[in-house]
């Protein structure tokens, strides 16, 4: 799978983690930055995720913040885009399933390393179940054409 991935200062150490493991794992991942622990906004990298996904330059993408609240609110703002902050394997595994969530959202101040690596296994293993579950997506993506400019 083709991954693009983002975060802030918050979530630099564990972009570095998951890089590194994704990679082990045969995927391969494009690092969007940040590049240092230097203090930055976390609304641009989740936008440059977000545009990663929505023009087809990657399958999937995985936003990274101190909570993943800010980044995730971010990349949600690009139409097309379904980001789920996700502290769990069940709800990771689930946003895949039944919302075909595009993006992953993390908070490294929230979700230990050991954890994080769980839920992104359990994620890029994940495919959308589609039937009932499409129906629902695809009224999330009429609210969405709804109140579009
Ligand atoms: O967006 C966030 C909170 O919703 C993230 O946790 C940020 O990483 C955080 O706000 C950054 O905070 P800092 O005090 O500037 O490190």
């Amino acid at each position: 799978m083709k991954i693009a991935i983002g975060a802030d200062h918050g979530g630099f150490g564990l972009k570095g983690t998951i890089i590194t493991h994704l990679e082990e794992k045969g995927h391969e991942v494009i690092d969007l930055g940040s590049y240092n622990t230097d203090s930055v906004d976390y609304p641009e990298f989740g936008e440059k995720v977000a545009m990663a996904v929505k023009n087809k330059e990657v399958d999937r993408g995985i936003v990274i913040c101190g909570t993943g609240l800010g980044i995730s609110i971010s990349a949600n703002k690009v139409p097309g885009i379904r980001a789920a902050l996700v502290s769990e394997t069940f709800s990771a595994r689930m946003s895949i399933e039944h919302n075909n969530a595009n993006i992953l959202a993390l908070g490294a101040r929230v979700t230990g390393p050991d954890l994080a690596l769980e839920i992104v296994d359990v994620w890029t293993e994940a495919r959308f179940l589609g039937d009932r579950h499409e129906r629902r997506v695809n009224k999330i993506i009429d609210i969405e054409n709804k109140y579009s400019k």
